[in-house]
C-alpha cells in the first residue's frame, strides 16, 4: 500500500535554494506534535530546524545574539494556558524584542495564543474543547492564505482568543493585529462564534495560526501552501530590512535534560555473564504438526521456572528454553538497582546501583557486544532479551520539565480498591530472561525452529537434536487434560475475591479528567482503573507453580489474541492476551508502532461493517487520530525529518472479542540522520537496529496510547487523578533479538500478580483496565467501554460452574 503522509527520501532541499540550508528556530512546548511539525518545516521548506524547549536558558544567556542565527522562529503548540508563564517559557521573550531585532515568527496553536495575548486578546475557554477535531475553515484568501480560501484542517486546542470580550473601543489589539481565516462555532444556546484561526500582526513579521498543519488530517497541499506562504513572506521581511542570518551553530537541539550519563559497570557483568552466548544461533526446522507453543512449553519449562511465552504479531511463538548459563535481570525504579539472577541457582546474585538512563545504556551495550551473526532467515528471534518493562519505567523515562512535579512519583496514599497498599507488591520495573535457547513456532508456515546461540551447543549431538526428539515424540501423543485443568482452576478460583473499581468513583475520575481537558491541560487522557482479585494459594507446591500456566492456557482459549503471552519472573507472573502492538523492529532498518484506540464490543449482532459505522464517529475518529498524530511524533523523534511514513489511518479491525480502530506508521532508521530525541544520545552511528530499538524503546515508552497527549503532561494528571502504580499494565511485553530485532506489545488485556508463593500467602493477581478520555466522552459510555475491556480477561477468573 502506498503511504498516506510522509515521504522517504527526506527534506526537499528548496527549489531555488543555493549554499548551506537557512536555519529555523523551533521552540518546542514539550508537545506531542513537535517533531510532527519540525519534519514538516524542513521536509516542506528545505529548512534546518533547530528545537530550542521553552525551559532552556537562551544560550550565554543573550538571545538576541543567539537569534541572529537563525532566519526565522516558529513557536510550537502545546499543553496548558499562555497566562501562565511557566506553560509559554521562553516564547513570551520574543514578542519583547526591540524593532531592530524582530524576526519572523509563526506561532501553532500556544504559539499563536502567546502572539494573541501579548497583543491584548484575552485567551479563554472555548464553549467545548476541540481536540481531534477537523473542521474546514474560511480564509482572507491572502498572505498566509494567498490562494487558499477554505482548509480543512485539525484543531486540538481548548482555549481560543476572545475578540468579541477585547475591550471596546478598539484596543491595540484589533490595531495591531490582522485576523485572517476563522471557524464558526455553534455554542451551547445555538449561538455562533467566530473563533480566529489566525493572525499577522499589521507592523511586526509575526504570524500565527490556531489549527495544527502538521496533522495527518489537515489537508496536506493546503497546509504545506500555508508554510510556504509564510516562509517567502518571512525571507522578504529580512531582505526588506536587510537582516542577514550568522553561520548556522552545530547544535540542533537544546534543552535542560543532559544526557550523558557515567557508563554504568553493570554492562560489562552482564557481558561476563552472557559469556557462553555465541555469534551464531545453531538451528533446526521441523513441521508443526500438532505442536503448539504451550506444549513445547509444557515439554522444556518445568513449572514455576522462569519462563517467557510470547506471541508476536499473530504469527510466532517464542518460547524460552533454560540452559545452564541462563540468567535475568530485574530493576527498580525506585531503588535505581539492578539485579541478576543465575537461573541454575537464584541465591546467584549481583546487585548495582544505577539510574534509568545508565540501564538503557547498559542494555544497548549489551546487545551491540554480543550482536548474533546467522540463524534461521524465517526465525524473528535468534536468542536474546524475553520480558517486560513497566509503565513506571516508561514514566521514568519521560523528560521531566523543570517544574512539573515527578511523574515518576510514589504513591504512598494511594489506594488498589479495598486493598491496603501492605498486601500489594510492586513488581520489579524491568524484568528480562537472558535466553540461549529457544523454539519459535511460525503459525504461517507450519514450522518449529529449535534455536541456540550457546556455544556448547554447536557439536553434533547437541542439545538441538536432542531437543528434536523430544519435539518428534511429543507431536505424537497428543493430551488433552482440559477437565482436570478445569477442576484444578475452579477448585482455587471458587475462593477468590473480587474488588471491582467503583462505579461513582471512576465516573468521578473521568469527571477530573475532563476538567483537564476543559483547561487546555491535556488534548485525550487514557484513564483507567484497577480490578483484583485475591485467590487462596494452592496446598501444594507443585500446583502453586503450575496454577498461573493453567490460567494463562484458559486465558489464550478464552481471548485470543495477537500478541498473547505469558511470564513467570521470580515473584512475577504475567496472563497477557494483549491485542496491541507498542512497536516491531526488523534486523535492517525499518520501526513500526499500531497504536489502537476507539473499541466495540463483539456480539452476535455487531458485524464488521456495523463496527466501522460506529468507530466512524466523530469522537472515535478523533480519539484515534490524536494518538496517530502522537505516534507520528515518536517515531519522527528516532527517524527525523524523511524517515517516517503512515501506512493505515484510522482503519477498523477484528480483535477476537472486539473490533478496534488502528493506525499504522512506519520508520526508517538512517543512522546519519538520527531524529531529535536521540541527538543528545552519543554512540548511536551504529547500523546495529538492537541499538535503535532500544532507543526507540527508551524515548517513546510509555505507550501513547495508554497516556493521551501531550504525552507528558497527560501522565502527570494521570498519576494524580489514579491515584495508583499501573505497574505491568500499560507496560510493554516481547523480546530483543540479538540477530537485530524486536518486538513489544502494549500491556493491556492482562492480569499480574507479584509476590512469593507460600501457602499461607494469598495470590493478588491485578487487572487493568480503562479507555481513553475525551472530551465528547460520556461517563456511562467510557465506563461500559472499561468494563468491556475488563470482561476479556476478568472474565477467566469465574469458576467455570459459574459462568
Ligand atoms: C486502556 C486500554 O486500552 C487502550 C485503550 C483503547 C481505547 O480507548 O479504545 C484501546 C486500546 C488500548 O490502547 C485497556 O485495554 O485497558
Ligand atoms: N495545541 C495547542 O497548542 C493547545 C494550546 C492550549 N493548551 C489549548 O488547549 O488551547
Amino acid at each position: 500500500m502506498a503511504p498516506l503522509l510522509g515521504s522517504w527520501d527526506g527534506p526537499t532541499t528548496s527549489r531555488s535554494q543555493v549554499g548551506p540550508p537557512k536555519s529555523v528556530l523551533y521552540v518546542d512546548a514539550y508537545d506531542s506534535f513537535s517533531y510532527n511539525v519540525v519534519a514538516m518545516l524542513e521536509e516542506t521548506l528545505g529548512v534546518k530546524v533547530t528545537v530550542m524547549t521553552i525551559d532552556s536558558d537562551w544560550p550565554d544567556g543573550n538571545m538576541h545574539e543567539f537569534l541572529r542565527h537563525y532566519e526565522a522562529i516558529v513557536l510550537g503548540p502545546g499543553p496548558g494556558n499562555p497566562n501562565l508563564p511557566k506553560d509559554v517559557g521562553i516564547m513570551k521573550d520574543i514578542w519583547d524584542l526591540q524593532n531592530d531585532e524582530v524576526l519572523p515568527v509563526l506561532g501553532i496553536c500556544l504559539g499563536f495564543q502567546s502572539l494573541c495575548l501579548h497583543h491584548g486578546v484575552p485567551i479563554e475557554r472555548l464553549p467545548y474543547p476541540l481536540h481531534g477535531r477537523v473542521y474546514e475553515i474560511s480564509t482572507a484568501s491572502k498572505d498566509l492564505f494567498h490562494k487558499i480560501s477554505d482548509v480543512e484542517v485539525t484543531l486540538y486546542h481548548s482555549l481560543y482568543a476572545n475578540l468579541d470580550s477585547s475591550a471596546s473601543p478598539p484596543t491595540s489589539a484589533v490595531e495591531d493585529l490582522e485576523f485572517l481565516a476563522w471557524l464558526s462555532l455553534e455554542n451551547a444556546s445555538s449561538h455562533r462564534t467566530k473563533i480566529p484561526m489566525a493572525v499577522r500582526h499589521r507592523q511586526k513579521p509575526f504570524w500565527g495560526v490556531q489549527f495544527h498543519p502538521e496533522s495527518c488530517k489537515s489537508e496536506r497541499n493546503a497546509c504545506k501552501k500555508i508554510l510556504d506562504n509564510w516562509w517567502k513572506m518571512a525571507l522578504s521581511f529580512n531582505k526588506s530590512v536587510e537582516r542577514e542570518a550568522y553561520a548556522a551553530l552545530p547544535e540542533t537541539i537544546i534543552s535542560p535534560q543532559d544526557e550523558v550519563n557515567t557508563f554504568p559497570d553493570v554492562a560489562y557483568e552482564m557481558l561476563r555473564w552472557s559469556n557462553s552466548t555465541s555469534k551464531a544461533s545453531v538451528y533446526r526446522s521441523i513441521e508443526r504438526g500438532d505442536l503448539t507453543a504451550e506444549t513445547i512449553s509444557e515439554i522444556f519449562n518445568k513449572p514455576g521456572a522462569p519462563t517467557v511465552v510470547f506471541q508476536s504479531n499473530d504469527r510466532y511463538s517464542i518460547v524460552s528454553i533454560p540452559s545452564y548459563n541462563s540468567w535475568r535481570l530485574e530493576y527498580s525504579v525506585k531503588l535505581e538497582k539492578a539485579t541478576m539472577f543465575r537461573l541454575r541457582d537464584e541465591t546467584q546474585t549481583l546487585e548495582k546501583n544505577l539510574t534509568v538512563a545508565q540501564l538503557w545504556d547498559a542494555l544497548r551495550y549489551l546487545m551491540e557486544a554480543k550482536k548474533v551473526d546467522s540463524g534461521s532467515i524465517q526465525s524473528p528471534f535468534w536468542g536474546g532479551f524475553l520480558g517486560y518493562f513497566s509503565y513506571e519505567l516508561g514514566l521514568a523515562c519521560l523528560p521531566h520539565p523543570k517544574d512539573s512535579p515527578q511523574t515518576a512519583a510514589s504513591h504512598e496514599n494511594s489506594t488498589h480498591n479495598s486493598l491496603s497498599d501492605f498486601d500489594i507488591e510492586d513488581p520489579p520495573d524491568v524484568s528480562l530472561l537472558w535466553s540461549e535457547r529457544s523454539i519459535v513456532v511460525d503459525n504461517e508456515t507450519g514450522t518449529v525452529i529449535v534455536q541456540s546461540t550457546c556455544d556448547s551447543d554447536e557439536h553434533p549431538d547437541n542439545w538441538l537434536d536432542e531437543a528434536l526428539q523430544l519435539l518428534k515424540f511429543h507431536a505424537r501423543k497428543s493430551e488433552d487434560n482440559e477437565q482436570s485443568d478445569l477442576q484444578f482452576l475452579d477448585s482455587i478460583l471458587r475462593h477468590g475475591i473480587i474488588s471491582f473499581p467503583d462505579e461513582m468513583d471512576y465516573k468521578n475520575r473521568i469527571k477530573a479528567c475532563k476538567a483537564e481537558l476543559d483547561a487546555g491541560e491535556s488534548y485525550e487522557l487514557c484513564l483507567s482503573c484497577e480490578t483484583s482479585i485475591i485467590l487462596p494459594s494452592p496446598a501444594t507446591e507443585s500446583d502453586r507453580a503450575v496454577f498461573p500456566w493453567k490460567l494463562y492456557r484458559r486465558l489464550k482459549k478464552y481471548n485470543p489474541a495477537r500478541f498473547s503471552g505469558f511470564a513467570d519472573l521470580g515473584q512475577v507472573k504475567i496472563v497477557s492476551s494483549s491485542p496491541e502492538c507498542f512497536l516491531n523492529w526488523d534486523r535492517e532498518s525499518m520501526l513500526e508502532m499500531k497504536p489502537m484506540k476507539g473499541t466495540v464490543r463483539k456480539s452476535p449482532d455487531m458485524t464488521l461493517a456495523k463496527a466501522k459505522e460506529i468507530l466512524a464517529s466523530t469522537k472515535e475518529m478523533a480519539e484515534n487520530l490524536m494518538i496517530a498524530d502522537l505516534i507520528r511524533h515518536d517515531l519522527y523523534g528516532i527517524c527525523g525529518p524523511g524517515g517516517v511514513h503512515v501506512e493505515k489511518l484510522l482503519e477498523v479491525e477484528d480483535y477476537g472479542r472486539v473490533y478496534s480502530m488502528i493506525t499504522h506508521v512506519k520508520g526508517q532508521i538512517r543512522p546519519d540522520q538520527p531524529g531529535y530525541s536521540v541527538r543528545k544520545i552519543p554512540q548511536l552511528k551504529t547500523t546495529n537496529m538492537s541499538v535503535h530499538g532500544l532507543t526507540t524503546l527508551q524515548k517513546c515508552l510509555p505507550p501513547g496510547s495508554m497516556t493521551g497527549a501531550p504525552k507528558e503532561r497527560s501522565c502527570m494528571h494521570l498519576d494524580r487523578i489514579e491515584g495508583r502504580k499501573r505497574g505491568i499494565y500499560s507496560g510493554v511485553m516481547g523480546y530483543l533479538d540479538l540477530g537485530g530485532g524486536g518486538s513489544f506489545a502494549v500491556m493491556i488485556r492482562m492480569a499480574f500478580t507479584c509476590g512469593s508463593s507460600d501457602a499461607e500467602r494469598q495470590q493478588i493477581w491485578r487487572i487493568g483496565a480503562g479507555g481513553a478520555i475525551t472530551t465528547l466522552s460520556t461517563a456511562e459510555g467510557e465506563w461500559q467501554e472499561m468494563l468491556t475491556k475488563l470482561r476479556t480477561v476478568g472474565n477467566i477468573f469465574a469458576p467455570f460452574d459459574a459462568q
